[in-house]
């Protein structure tokens, strides 16, 4: 029908999109490209668990959105499948104490949350230790975005908790994969001496994919995702290079998702360029998004008052910040190193004439940027 004046319209009841779901966060992809020798790797430290011996801990470090949550949640389902270990993933960015921690190993143990937030550290470690040891079962437990545990002075003593619980537990068997994408932190470094000591983990790492590995994984959520001939190799390749600035497979995704949702805006039944390039103005700041997301209401609310007074002295940032939220000096700098941490601001030392020695803070984005994402 190639002079039907409607062709290349989309109606209605029809959509770019053959499976929307696939560019949706927590999808976990089929095909898992180009980290054959991080899975090899991985497998290698937690083959003695499926013969019941307590496995090697591992350390997978990488910068964001290079698959090494998949990676682990991958290895995990296959554990699931073909052996009795049992495996426990933890977000540290939401719980990023040892006793957060602790109560979602719990609750993964047991299938419910602990019986009430008052009984004690010891007490719930205990019941978790024991029950592993009645069932003769192997722990494995992923401290995801451990970086988290980190910023809050927790790492240590979660980490240490952990590898010490066959001593203390009766030869409760756990295995610990910790996961950092925190490039600027040294992890066996920050840790306390009495951990490093018992903590000498298998090193993984997941370096940043290429244009070329970036378009090849692409490629095939667009065959999943779309109706065939939507996006073609040309889009493909330019979604491919706006993803390789970052490196982070997230932006790439979404990038996909919202570009097919501009050709629909348009009743087009093929994405375009400029259907890219639109999407990348919001896609470009995915990262940002997410860390904002996840920040506490006076972790959120410093980030405004930098925003507010981009580029300013740290001593007139507080007075502002501690007006609005009564926050004390002490609290005041542990979230300015949190957020640099997380590349939301940066601080600069200078020499301020009849101030001596001073630090400015900005923020690593656009104020109006970061503003319109905090909510
Ligand atoms: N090789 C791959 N093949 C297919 N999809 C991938 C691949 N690598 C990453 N992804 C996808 O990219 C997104 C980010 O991956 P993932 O969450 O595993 O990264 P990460 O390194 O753990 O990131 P972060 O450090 O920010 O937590 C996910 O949606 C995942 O499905």
């Amino acid at each position: 029908m190639a002079d039907d004046p409607e062709e290349g319209m989309l109606s209605w009841d029809e959509s770019v999109f053959r499976d929307e779901h696939v560019f949706e966060i927590d999808y976990v992809p089929e095909t898992f490209k180009h980290r054959e020798s991080q899975m090899e790797s991985l497998k290698y430290a937690l083959r003695p668990a499926v013969r019941g011996s307590r496995p090697l801990n591992a350390m997978v470090r990488g910068p964001p959105g290079t698959g090494k949550t998949t990676s682990v949640q991958k290895l995990f389902s296959e554990l699931a499948a073909q052996s009795d270990v049992a495996t426990i993933r933890v977000n540290c960015q939401v719980n990023a104490t040892r006793y957060a921690v602790f109560s979602r190993l719990f609750e993964g143990v047991f299938d419910y949350e602990p019986p009430t937030s008052s009984i004690s550290f010891k007490k719930l470690f205990t019941q978790i230790a024991d029950q592993l040891v009645e069932d003769d079962e192997v722990l494995i437990v992923a401290l995801d975005d451990v970086n988290y545990l980190f910023y809050e002075n927790e790492a240590s003593d979660t980490l240490y908790s952990l590898l010490r619980a066959h001593e203390e537990h009766s030869g409760a068997k756990i295995g610990v994969i910790i996961i950092s994408s925190d490039p600027d932190l040294d992890v066996i470094d920050a840790l306390d001496s009495r951990v490093q000591s018992v903590f000498r983990p298998e090193e993984v790492y997941f370096n940043r994919y290429g244009e070329g590995e970036i378009a090849d994984i692409l490629r095939e959520r667009v065959k999943r995702g779309f109706h065939d001939g939507v996006v073609s190799t040309a889009v493909l390749d330019r979604v491919a290079e706006l993803t390789a600035q970052s490196g982070d497979l997230r932006v790439g995704i979404d990038l996909l998702r919202r570009a097919g949702l501009n050709a629909e805006m348009r009743a087009s039944r093929t994405v375009n360029s400029q259907d890219v390039e639109d999407a990348f103005e919001t896609s470009k700041f995915i990262h940002l998004s997410r860390n904002l997301k996840n920040l506490s209401d006076s972790e959120a609310d410093l980030v405004e008052v930098i925003a507010e007074h981009d580029g300013d002295q740290a001593g007139d940032v507080y007075e502002v910040f501690h007006e609005r939220t009564e926050l004390g000096y002490t609290r005041y700098s542990e979230i300015i190193n949190k957020l640099e941490k997380l590349g939301i601001i940066e601080t600069e030392y200078a020499e301020i004439e009849g101030r001596g020695r001073s630090r400015s803070l900005s923020l690593e984005y656009e104020p109006e940027a970061v503003l319109d994402r905090l909510e």
